[in-house]
């Protein structure tokens, strides 16, 4: 049970020879051109777990997951992911290139316990990705086709969470056992602990190019007191501090502008005159000049493209991470990717790493970011979840926990 949500996991079901469900999320970067991966951390992450797991429990594995969405140059099989899966664990896996038809429901049938059999990518079947509850998806051709062969559902996409879709939902009802996976659970415990009951002081630090997201989010975790401060870098706290009426320089303005931000600003001002400081903003900026690094004060910020926090705004951030007992970060500080706008992330993952606090990261870029400045293994948790962590950061669930809440069993 994960304490607190009241959600079955794999302790709470026997598994030994039973036929077993196991939706993951494999959806990986794939290259457009020859559609081959080109990362496989989500995969490991199942595959060293949940997987593995059921596999020396001799269950029947069958694995349901999506890669990418039709149309999309990242819509493709998942022939390689179960390749990449079979180095992964000690078992035999196979892949049918079938759903819920003839094929793939006699491989279903032939699975030796501790066999794994990979499905193909679920979104090929256009009743997939429509947003709809448990009982309606139950009665689509894919939960009626494989329900009858599974004993027990294992939910593990924790990625997938905000997305309440047919291999996601729909077994709840009709299934024996439905249970929330490791990947999950893990998930879960660390989310909960930084977003329901967080140990104070709390901090979130918010960041990136996704500044669409920072008003509900200040508003979420301040207006329900979940964190103390907000510390704010990247586009968000461009758009903040022009918000609060500071000259960024209209080469700035104009990124802004160009991606629709500016029409966030009456929201932002009303959450600053509220939070105030609580709102933290940088007090420099890093801007580029002829290829190089030039720090300024946010009173004096030249027509120059801001590209990180300045080193004063850093240290400063660095010393409220030093006293937090919770810290969540979304978003690097700069552009990272050019060592010279580094400094503001790298200095507020020293902190983080450095802390006696329980420190979450979460979000594609931020945790290149980690990995690429070496932190990733000095921190808490970090989350799998893109779209997913940023929606439960903003609402404290999503709808795929709502529903193994209703349906552990
Ligand atoms: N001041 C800035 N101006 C432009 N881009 C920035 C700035 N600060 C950070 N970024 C960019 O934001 C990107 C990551 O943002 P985002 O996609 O929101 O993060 P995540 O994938 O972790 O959710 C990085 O590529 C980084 O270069
Ligand atoms: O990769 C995912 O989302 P993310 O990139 O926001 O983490 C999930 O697999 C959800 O995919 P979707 O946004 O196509 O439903």
């Amino acid at each position: 049970m994960i304490e607190g949500l009241g959600i079955k996991t794999l302790d709470d079901v026997d598994v030994r020879g039973k036929t077993v469900g196991v939706r993951v999320d494999f959806n990986s970067p794939v290259d457009p051109q020859t559609k081959r991966l080109l990362d496989d951390t989500r995969i490991r992450a199942h595959a060293e777990t949940t997987i593995r797991e059921l596999v020396e429990k001799k269950a029947k594995v069958v694995v349901l997951s999506h890669q990418g969405r039709k149309g999309d140059p990242d819509f493709t099989s998942l022939r390689e992911h179960a390749e990449v899966l079979s180095r992964l664990v000690p078992a035999r896996v196979k892949f049918v290139d079938d759903i819920f038809g003839e094929k793939a429901v006699k491989e279903i049938k032939a699975l030796s316990p501790g066999e794994v059999l990979v499905l193909e990518n679920v979104r090929m079947w256009d009743g997939e990705a429509k947003n709809a509850s448990p009982e309606e998806h139950a009665k689509t051709p894919l939960v009626q086709a494989l329900a009858p062969l599974l004993e027990v559902y294992v939910v593990d996409a924790f990625s997938a969470a905000h997305r309440p879709h047919a291999s996601l939902v729909g077994f709840a009802p009709v299934v024996k056992h439905f249970v929330a996976g490791r990947v999950m659970e893990r998930e879960l415990q660390a989310l909960y602990r930084v977003r329901n009951n967080p140990e104070r002081p709390c901090v979130y630090v918010i960041g990136g190019a996704k500044a669409e997201d920072t008003a509900e989010i200040i508003s979420s975790v301040l207006g329900n007191n979940i964190a103390d401060k907000v510390l704010t870098g990247g586009l968000a706290a461009n758009l903040l501090l022009h918000s609060s009426g500071k000259k960024i320089g209209d080469v700035n303005v104009s990124v802004l502008k160009e991606k629709g931000f500016l029409d966030l600003e009456p929201e932002l001002k009303k959450l600053l005159d509220k939070y105030g400081d609580r709102i933290v903003l940088p007090v420099d900026l890093a801007v580029e000049e002829s290829g190089k690094r030039v720090e300024v004060g946010v009173d004096s910020v030249p027509n120059l493209p801001i590209k990180d926090i300045g080193s004063r705004t850093a240290e400063e951030y660095a010393r409220i991470i030093s006293e937090a007992r919770t810290v969540v970060m979304n978003g690097p500080m700069g552009v990272f990717e050019d060592e010279k706008f580094s400094l503001g992330t790298k200095k507020v993952f020293e902190a983080m790493a450095s802390s006696k606090a329980f420190t979450l990261i979460g979000g594609g870029h931020t945790i290149a970011a980690a990995s690429k400045l070496g932190f990733a293994d000095k921190l808490s948790h970090v989350s799998t979840g893109g779209g997913a962590l940023i929606e439960y950061l903003i609402k404290g669930t999503l709808p795929v926990i709502e529903v193994l809440k209703k349906y552990s069993k």
